[in-house]
């Protein structure tokens, strides 16, 4: 019998009933765990099935001597430690695009948020309470207020969700310039009105600049005080890729300084410590950020997909076929 061994949440798993392969051993693991717990209770597994941020390190992954597969559930596996799969003859899947359109809709949402001033807007409202409302509702109002139809739009990160995130901001008109290691296609450049350019390009000239690329040594700190500096005053940045992206205590002090706006889905570390400098800003810094707890990509549409294509390859190597979208080279 199939052993498959899971990590991500049963609740999140089971909730929309999408059949599994039948007959299978499927066993919902206590995780979070120490690393030692992990590898004991996925000793015997033929397949790992965990989330997208679950750490597999090499301490693990060397004690997984069954496994065919380990399955990311979403789009994430920066916290895989894919060589040691590799070494080990494991598979790396993820479910490429799989959640492509929420995440770059979550990411509009953000910008307009920002762009609209909704984090000063409701602490204001609601710090007034029923009583405050006796004189003109107006007087809450506040300044500084732009459209996302007129701005010009930095894409950095041009794979499934930043090619998402164009579609709907040419329907708002935006301008949208890009910076990925790899450039698109001419005909997709001209298809769509994009213009490529240098990463500093994209700090010097963008309104709101949204980052959708992986955890790499290259993207770490992609967002620091020296590129900070580089942006226009009152500049949006977005992050709903990984919170590694950006550094911590020079976006906590850019807001506080009144330098930036940002919009965040992810964090480092996620769940953050008390002491996280995001989450100890000034009243000033706060009404600069609208954060999210990382529910980018997590609609109920996308994880039925996710659980489906899943088990669509989980079958596809229990039959000796390859699986789609291996990421770790096999
Ligand atoms: N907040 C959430 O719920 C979710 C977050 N994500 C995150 O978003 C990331 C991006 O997802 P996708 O667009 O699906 O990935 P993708 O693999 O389709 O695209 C990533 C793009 O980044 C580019 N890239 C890599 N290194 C770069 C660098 N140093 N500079 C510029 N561009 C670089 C790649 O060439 C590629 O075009 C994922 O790796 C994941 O971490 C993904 C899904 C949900
Ligand atoms: O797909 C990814 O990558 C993501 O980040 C997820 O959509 C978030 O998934 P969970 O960690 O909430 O399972």
């Amino acid at each position: 019998m199939v052993k498959v061994r899971v990590t991500c949440n049963k609740n999140i798993i089971e909730r929309f009933g999408v059949k599994k392969p039948e007959g299978w051993d499927f066993q919902y693991i206590n995780y979070p765990c120490s690393d030692e717990e992990l590898a004991q209770q996925c000793k015997d597994a033929d397949i790992v099935f965990c989330g997208p941020v679950d750490y597999f390190r090499r301490e693990v992954i060397e004690q997984l001597d069954n496994c065919k597969l380990i399955h990311s559930l979403g789009v994430g596996f920066d916290k895989i430690d894919l060589e040691a799969a590799k070494e080990k003859g494991i598979y790396v899947c993820n479910n490429r695009a799989v959640n492509a359109v929420p995440v770059a809709e979550l990411a509009v949402g953000h910008m307009i948020t920002s762009l609209r001033r909704m984090p000063e807007a409701d602490a204001k409202i609601k710090a007034k309470g029923v009583d405050g409302f006796n004189e003109s509702f107006k007087e809450y109002q506040v300044k500084g207020q732009s459209e996302l139809s007129s701005r010009v739009i930095g894409l950095v990160g041009l794979g499934a969700i930043g090619k998402a995130a164009v579609k709907m901001l040419k329907a708002f008109g935006c301008e949208i310039m890009y910076y990925d290691v790899f450039r698109a296609d001419e005909a997709y450049e001209m298809e769509n009105d994009i213009k490529y350019c240098t990463y500093d390009e994209i700090l010097e000239k963008c309104d709101i600049i949204s980052y959708h690329v992986p955890v790499l040594d290259s993207t770490r700190n992609m967002v620091r005080k020296e590129t900070i500096e580089k942006m226009k005053q009152d500049a949006i940045i977005i992050n709903v890729a990984r919170g590694e992206i950006v550094n911590n205590e020079d976006l906590a002090e850019a807001l506080n300084n009144g330098r930036v706006f940002a919009g965040l889905d992810v964090i480092a570390p996620e769940p953050p410590s008390a002491d996280h400098p995001l989450f100890n800003l000034t009243e000033a810094g706060k009404a600069r950020l609208s954060i999210t707890p990382h529910i980018a990509g997590t609609t109920d549409d996308a994880f039925i997909r996710m659980s489906k294509w899943s088990y669509d390859d989980m079958v596809k190597v229990m039959n000796g076929e390859r699986p789609n979208n291996v990421v770790n080279g096999l």
